[in-house]
């Protein structure tokens, strides 16, 4: 169990319409108490929306990117103060769908990070080695390497990593706790300077209602980033409530 406040993150990817606002009361009246920081990070049209529904509610509002730039002739980007001034409070930022699919690099994650962080914002930065990577035994060495490019200079209180294997997104097979644990605790120790004790490190790659347990068990594992299962507010719902 970790010692940090448990996150969980819903990043509902390129799905969602207006006409799903009615997501947002079914999960919240599905929710039980407890003391897990929530966040739902539907797609930038629906952003406005969520602010309303999620307002005095106990769930944050985050955004799946962002851009390394500043407001300006930017066409079709969203700028970190765009999404602040949306109530959003996180942005993802480095997703394997946006390094595979869009050919973003570590220099340009780094970028995006230190944006957000101007912003007030709080970046989530995933990392994530393919399974290439795995099977030839250099999975730690790719995502330390990965942390190192993508990390601004900044506090451990002010960022959060998400390990996503991404072998295990969208595929069914999530890492099981004791792979997760150990890269969870290698990348809490290549945390550059003080505050690795206080960095909260999420675990994204196929996390459902009945693996959620056993992942959060784990000492150095301090929440999720949840796809597939975060579109369904009822399954979404249940899986906060077995996190703490
Ligand atoms: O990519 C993910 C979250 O960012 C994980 O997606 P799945 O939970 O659908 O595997």
């Amino acid at each position: 169990m970790s010692i940090r406040r448990p996150l969980i993150a819903g990043n509902w990817k390129m799905n969602g319409r207006v006409a799903d606002g009615a997501w947002a009361q079914r999960f919240r009246d599905s929710l039980t108490a407890n003391g897990t920081d929530i966040l739902v990070c539907p797609p930038a049209t629906l952003l406005h929306l969520f602010q309303g529904l999620f307002a005095g509610s106990p769930v944050a509002l985050g955004a799946q990117d962002c851009s390394p730039e500043p407001d300006g002739a930017y066409t079709g980007d969203v700028s970190a103060g765009m999404l602040k001034d949306l109530g959003c409070s996180h942005v993802i930022v480095g997703h394997s769908e946006r390094r595979d699919g869009h050919g973003e690099g570590d220099d340009l994650v780094r970028r995006k990070a230190g944006a957000a962080l101007r912003e007030g914002l709080t970046p989530i930065i995933c990392i994530g080695e393919q399974l290439k990577d795995r099977e030839a035994g250099i999975a730690i060495e790719t995502v330390l390497a990965q942390l190192a490019g993508s990390l601004p200079e900044a506090s451990a209180d002010d960022v959060v990593i998400a390990y996503e294997p991404v072998w295990a997104i969208g595929t069914g097979r999530s890492a099981g706790p004791d792979e997760a644990q150990e890269m969870h605790a290698a990348i809490r120790a290549a945390w550059p300077g003080d505050g690795a004790g206080r960095l909260r490190i999420l675990y994204g790659g196929s996390v459902k209602p009945e693996n959620v347990a056993a992942l959060m068990a784990c000492p150095d594992i301090d929440g999720a980033l949840v796809g597939g299962a975060s579109l369904d507010p009822h399954v979404f719902a249940r899986l906060v409530n077995l996190s703490s």
